[in-house]
This record gives C-alpha cells, structure tokens and sequence, in this order.
C-alpha cells in the first residue's frame, strides 16, 4: 500500500500537536456493530484532511498547507439509533499524480463524500470529472454526498449555493455546505452518511426506507440553521 501515515502527522506537527498515533492506538479495540468504509474525494486543498479532523477530533487544522500523500484513514464510532457504528474514513490525495493510488480504493467504500472548495470555481467544475471516476471506479450502490466547503469564507465565495444545490440535484445525491473551520454541518454530514449505510444493512423488509434527503432538511431545521453556512 502506497500510503505515507505520516500525511496527516505532518499537518498535526506544523499545528504543534502530536496526539494521533495515541488515539490510533487506543480506538484499535473500541467495540462496535457494524462497520463501513467511507472515502473522501476532490481536488487538493479543498479540505479534505481538515473536514476528516474536524469531523474526528472537533479541531480545525490551520495554517501553512500540507498536501496528503496517497491515502491515509481515521476511525470513529458514532452511535447511531441505538448501534455502534465504526466509521472508517479515508483520506484521499486530490492532486492528479496520486489518482493510481486512490483508484485502487475505491471498489471497496460504501460511501464517498466528494468536495469542493466554495472559494474555486475549478475545484466545483471538476466535480463532473469525479463524479465520472466515482461511476468507473466505485460499487454501482455507493451512497454519495457532494460537499461545498469553506463555507465560512463568505467574502471570497465564487460557487453559489444554488450551483452546488442544482448540481447536486442533477445527480441526485444529496448536498450540503460545511466548514471545516466553524464545524458547520461536518457532523451532519458524516451522521447522515452513517444512518444510510445502516438502514440499508439492517432494513427489514416492511421498513419504510430511510429518506437522507429529509433526514437532512430536518437535522437543519432542528438546529436552526440555514445549513447553507
Ligand atoms: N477557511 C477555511 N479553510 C479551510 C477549510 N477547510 C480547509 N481549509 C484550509 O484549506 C487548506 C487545504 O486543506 P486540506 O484539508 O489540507 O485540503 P485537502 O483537500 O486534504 O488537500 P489534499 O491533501 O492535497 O487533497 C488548508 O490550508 C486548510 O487550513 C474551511 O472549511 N475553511
């Protein structure tokens, strides 16, 4: 596996923190029910990396940018109706020359988060270059969610809500916008994720089918807020 472990260290010791291998270590043996594989994808410095620490550790990586090398992961386990439910999460390397690498994953996720950048209009315009990956590459019933993040750098927004809403709606997948700085939505997102893939694997046959559409609108409402910040 080309894989550099360290991708991620490296961004931790540029933040002066050094925790993660501990945490590795200590969720090796954390009980769970069921497990699922969940890869994140888009063009480099989206944020890929710092959704993933936000989303596992509550923390925003600052600072200078350090691209991943090649893939790297993280789990969590998120109780979801009552279950246990281990996320394992890879981190994939946006920049073109490691695609080989990350190809090679993509048959066994059951889900893909795929992100833009609200700042950079090329990042929301190869999202159809991924999507045509994902569709070559990945199982035919992925569970996909298109991400727009930075989603707090308000001044500096070049991709509009409503382009990532209509995108996203033209291929039906569900949408919404994160930060990773702020938090916003990164828990909805990954929960959203997590209650799909455990209906689909634990739905009895008379079970009305989980809506993540709706699951989302209400999450947002419940909270109250827009769920577009
Ligand atoms: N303001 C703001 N900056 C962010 C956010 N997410 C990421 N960044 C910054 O964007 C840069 C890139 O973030 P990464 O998470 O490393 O990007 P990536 O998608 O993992 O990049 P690759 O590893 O090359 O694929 C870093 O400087 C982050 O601090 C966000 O939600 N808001």
């Amino acid at each position: 596996m080309s894989t550099r472990k360290t991708s991620l260290t490296d961004k931790q010791a540029k933040n002066g923190t050094s925790k993660y291998s501990l945490e590795r270590c200590a969720s090796v043996n954390e009980y769970y029910d069921v497990a699922f594989k969940v890869m994140l994808l888009g063009d480099s410095s989206v944020g890929k990396t710092c959704v993933l620490v936000r989303f596992k550790d509550g923390a925003f990586l600052g600072g200078n940018f350090i691209a991943t090398v090649g893939i790297d992961f993280r789990n969590k386990v998120v109780d979801i109706d009552n279950l246990k439910v281990k996320l394992q999460i890879w981190d994939t390397a946006g920049q073109e020359r490691f695609r080989s690498v990350t190809h090679a994953y993509y048959r066994d996720a059951q889900a893909l988060l795929l992100l833009y950048d609200i700042t950079s209009k090329l990042s929301f315009d190869n999202i159809r270059a991924w999507l045509t990956e994902v569709h070559e590459y990945a199982q035919k019933d992925v569970v996909i969610m298109l991400l727009g993040n930075k989603a707090d750098m308000a001044a500096e927004r070049v991709v509009k809500t409503e382009d990532g809403e209509r995108l996203a709606k033209e291929y039906g997948v569900p949408f919404m916008e994160t930060s990773a700085k702020t938090g916003v939505n990164v828990e909805l997102a990954f929960l959203a994720i997590g209650k799909e893939l455990k209906h689909r694997a634990t739905q009895q046959q008379n079970e009305p089918k989980f809506q993540i559409h709706d699951y989302i609108e209400a999450q947002k409402h419940k909270s109250g807020c827009c769920g577009h910040m």
